[in-house]
């Protein structure tokens, strides 16, 4: 029987590495993995913050971080209070609709947004805790929502929206998260030597390689030292491994913004006066934006790209492809569907209710909470899986396990697939029993 690959490089657009010349990496998260303390830690900073500056009651300072209540990709709604999980379709999942740490029942969800399809007007006050950061965000606010519906008190829940992104920006921000995990690194990080040799292969191949991060200077360096201090040799610097190291970019501005590259001067934490129109090896980069990134470094990717996709040829190979699409799809719709007798109808319920109780099992089996991150309790996507799907070409769980591949492979998207590829179909032969 075929099993996921948790080490799989999963495709959802084809790409040819062996054409890729520029590798850019992100530090936390993607060079840097944490330890679940990190959420604790980032916890604790927010809720000190939100009763010693906000004036939250004392009370608060006993919460604790529930590593098993938040997955990623959550929403919470800054009118109502809820937090939940959206299915790909941008449907409310039945049990995953949380009121402070309280599940809403079906009727309770259809009371507040009259059916569980998050409508327009709604999806506005909407707002998406998608990355790794987020887990501790969404446990505190169904906290603080949790603390204010046993105190009986009136709140507005857009406050405290307001409130613990303030907190949690504050201890990001302020270097409190940053300090505390450089205060004791065996804690927090997870030593890695794989990617100082992914890192290492990719340069022997020729690959120009950057590092953008929004993260200080000061942090990443204390970490990359930590992390390789038993694989790379002490005379070498890890930022040698890198062409050109960005940090304190602030992303996503950087993508939009016209910020211009400043040099950091790393021996007396300053930042230079001088126009940055190169990027020098061994020196460190803050700020700056995607435009003169393209325009010093002239790494502007293939226009053929483009130009292919625009020739006849292309353009009447695309269009047959959605003719034969659309006939499959027809053909499904066309075949099956007989006379239903009571028994048909009867088994029908059995099977449904079987199937029910399948996919609470292997809800449960992710998180007691809210389920799969990338699956919804139908089986079918996750909102966070069609995140995923509109913005990686390539995703994988790290960036090493690129090393279990050529670097010259041609990653296709797998012709079988639904949405997301790293799902396997499991086969119904599976389940014959004698
Ligand atoms: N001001 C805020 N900073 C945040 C928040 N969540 C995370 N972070 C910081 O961002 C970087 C991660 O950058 P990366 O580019 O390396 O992924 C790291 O320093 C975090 O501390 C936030 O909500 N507000
Ligand atoms: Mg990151």
């Amino acid at each position: 029987m075929p099993k996921m690959n948790p080490k799989g490089i999963y495709v959802n657009k084809n790409v040819r590495l062996d054409q890729l010349q520029v590798y850019g990496f992100d530090y936390d998260y993607t060079l840097a993995h944490y330890s679940s303390d990190l959420q604790t830690l980032i916890y604790d900073l927010a809720k000190e913050y939100l009763v010693n500056e906000l004036r939250y009651p004392e009370v608060c300072t006993s919460f604790k971080y529930d590593p098993t209540f938040p997955i990623r990709g959550l929403y919470y709604d800054k009118s109502k209070g809820c937090l939940m999980k959206l299915d790909f379709f941008g449907s409310i999942e039945p049990d995953g609709c949380f009121f402070g740490r309280r599940r809403l029942s079906h009727t309770e969800i259809r009371d507040i947004y009259g059916t569980r399809h998050i409508g327009r007007d709604h999806a506005r006050s909407l707002v998406g805790l998608m990355d790794f950061f987020c887990f501790s965000e969404a446990c505190l606010l169904a906290d603080i929502v949790q603390y204010f519906v046993d105190a009986k008190l009136e709140f507005d829940a857009s406050y405290i929206y307001e409130d613990v992104i303030r907190a949690i920006d504050h201890v990001h921000r302020s270097g409190l998260v940053h300090r505390g995990i450089l205060s004791d690194p065996h804690r927090y990080l997870v030593k890695n030597g794989k990617i100082l040799r992914y890192l290492k292969m990719l340069r022997e191949r020729g690959k120009k390689l950057f590092l953008l991060t929004n993260s200080p200077y000061y942090f990443v360096d204390g970490g990359m030292r930590f992390m390789l201090e038993d694989s790379l040799d002490c005379r070498d610097s890890w930022t040698e491994l890198f062409d050109v190291v960005i940090a304190k970019a602030n992303k996503p501005q950087f993508y939009t913004s016209e910020h211009p590259f400043r040099c950091y001067d790393t021996k007396n934490d300053t930042l230079t006066f001088t126009k940055v129109d190169e990027f020098l090896p061994d020196k460190i980069y803050y700020h700056g934006c995607l435009k003169s990134f393209l325009q010093i470094t002239k790494w502007n990717g293939p226009e053929s790209e483009i130009q292919i996709q625009n020739e006849d040829t292309y353009r009447s190979e695309q269009a047959k492809l959605h003719i034969i699409q659309e006939l499959l799809g027809k053909l499904h719709a066309t075949a099956s569907s007989s006379s239903r007798t009571t028994a048909f109808n009867s088994l029908l319920e059995e099977l449904n209710e079987e199937r029910q109780k399948a996919r609470s099992k292997m809800k449960m089996m992710f998180n007691r909470s809210f389920g799969a991150t990338f699956l919804a309790s139908t089986g079918q996507e996750s909102a966070f899986a069609y995140n995923i799907h509109q913005y990686a070409d390539v995703y994988t769980s790290k960036p090493e396990n690129f090393l279990l591949h050529s670097p010259e492979a041609w990653l296709h998207v797998p012709f079988d697939v639904k949405i997301m590829p790293h799902h396997v179909k499991v086969p119904s032969s599976l389940f014959k029993t004698g």
